[in-house]
């Protein structure tokens, strides 16, 4: 199967979530589940930008003549108080930044461009150059009105979304719930991470990679000890986990080899198996099967083939779940940076670093990127997609590269 269509169908059996309300200070990567309209107007009231006076602008009028204007002031308004005292013609009251300005007054004189003189026990502010309307007055309503659209279903919530939902007193949200999705490896040369090496054996690093791709995706990791190659357990643990979780993925197990098991599972046991060979590399032996509604992702055993197979699968399907509108990786056009000599039927996902130089956007694949290699993963922020047709890509050539989650830090 093509890879668009592998998508696509692995997605299609994907629903969005049900919703839960949350704490504001917990929704960081959360989605909104309903559109978020302003309850009121931002600022809810005309606010001094400065530190200073608030007036009357017609009564500068006389400061253009070369005269000193003298205003008697009337009170003072630090951040929070409502002044009670109009500003009528000859006042003018002193003013905090971020205070609501009194009723009558029309701008806003910074501190540094006043005088004072006090006069029998009154209090003078002289000011020597007049001043437009509307001056250091931020308006009601500046930024929002009542009723705006704040915030769509389906955004993605960050800092910025927090500043507007905490701005309006939204303490709690309703956004998608995460999907839990459970792993375990397969594989009986499979040590635990706190366990010794021992001859032949190797550490089980995929289940803590893919739970690091879960949480990035946006979904909850439930990790699952590893099991050896033996289809019975697995099978039993692959019902259990699908009965308990959102989606489930496997890694190892998924080629011709004599213990890969997971091709055999995947075609029994009540599974109706979506696709087990998609067009590319790595990840050529990605697997996808339904059970009950309810996805099982067998990925390659090779850690450059499960990273890439999680890639373009499993995080849609997770961001699916999470509501988000935009499942896919990011696509852009970049330059090759050096020349990418391999060839096959398959089109490749090679890792590579993205730089920009003199302007231009510049992918350079990794010198190793074989689907059994490991330390590449690390160092790459796309995934440069070299499709079947070019035979040898050159150095400057044009490609499309997916941009890897925290690419650019
Ligand atoms: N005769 C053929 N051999 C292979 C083919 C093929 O088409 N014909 N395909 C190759 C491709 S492509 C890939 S990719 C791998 C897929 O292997 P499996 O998914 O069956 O995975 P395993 O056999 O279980 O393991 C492969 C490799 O990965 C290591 N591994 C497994 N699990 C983990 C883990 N949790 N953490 C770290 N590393 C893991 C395992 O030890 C093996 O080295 O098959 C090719 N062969
Ligand atoms: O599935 Mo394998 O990863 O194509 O290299
Ligand atoms: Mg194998």
């Amino acid at each position: 199967m093509q890879v668009p269509e592998a998508q696509a169908l692995a997605t299609s059996y994907v629903h969005v979530g049900g919703e839960e309300q949350i704490r504001l200070q917990d929704s960081d990567g959360r989605v909104l589940a309903s559109d978020m309209v302003a309850p009121h107007p931002f600022p809810a009231f005309a606010r001094s930008g400065m530190d200073g006076y608030a007036v009357r602008s017609s009564d500068l009028a006389a400061c253009d003549q070369g005269e000193m204007v003298w205003l008697k002031v009337v009170d003072q308004i630090p951040c929070g108080y409502v002044s009670s005292i109009p500003i009528k013609q000859g006042l003018a009251s002193r003013i905090m930044t971020g205070a609501q300005v009194p009723e009558g007054a029309d701008a806003v004189v910074m501190l540094e461009a006043t005088e004072l003189r006090v006069k029998e026990g009154v209090t003078y502010v002289g000011l020597k150059r007049s001043i437009d309307t509307g001056k250091n007055i931020t308006p009601r309503g500046f930024e929002l009105q009542e009723g705006d659209l704040l915030l769509r279903k389906g955004t993605c919530i960050g800092p910025g979304e927090i500043s507007v939902l905490a701005t309006f007193g939204i303490h709690q949200v309703k956004v998608y719930r995460q999907p839990v999705v459970g792993i375990f490896s397969t594989g009986t040369e499979l040590l635990d991470i706190t366990e010794p090496l021992e001859p032949g054996k190797i550490r089980n690093s995929n289940t803590y990679m893919l739970a690091s791709q879960i949480r990035e995706a946006g979904g909850v990791p439930v990790i699952m000890e590893a099991i050896p190659d033996d289809i019975e357990l697995a099978r039993q643990k692959v019902e259990e986990a699908l009965g308990e979780y959102d989606i489930v993925v496997t890694t190892g197990g998924v080629s011709v080899g004599d213990y890969d098991i997971m091709g055999e599972l995947v075609t029994s046991g009540g599974l109706d198996m979506l696709f087990n060979k998609v067009t590319m590399r790595p990840g050529s032996v990605t697997t996808a099967a339904v059970k009950d509604g309810k996805l099982l992702f067998a990925l390659s055993g090779n850690p450059g083939a499960c990273y890439v197979g999680f890639l373009l699968f499993v995080r849609p399907s997770i961001r699916k779940m999470l509501g988000m509108e935009q499942l896919y990786l990011t696509e852009w056009t970049a330059e090759l940076g050096a020349d990418y000599s391999k060839v096959n039927n398959f089109t490749r996902f090679v890792r590579g670093r993205l730089a920009v130089i003199n302007g231009r956007l510049v992918a350079t694949p990794a010198a190793l990127d074989e689907s059994s290699v490991m330390i590449t993963i690390k160092d790459s922020d796309c995934l440069i997609v070299v499709p079947p047709e070019l035979r040898g890509a050159v150095k400057g050539q044009s490609v499309q590269v997916l941009v890897l989650p925290g690419a650019f830090g």
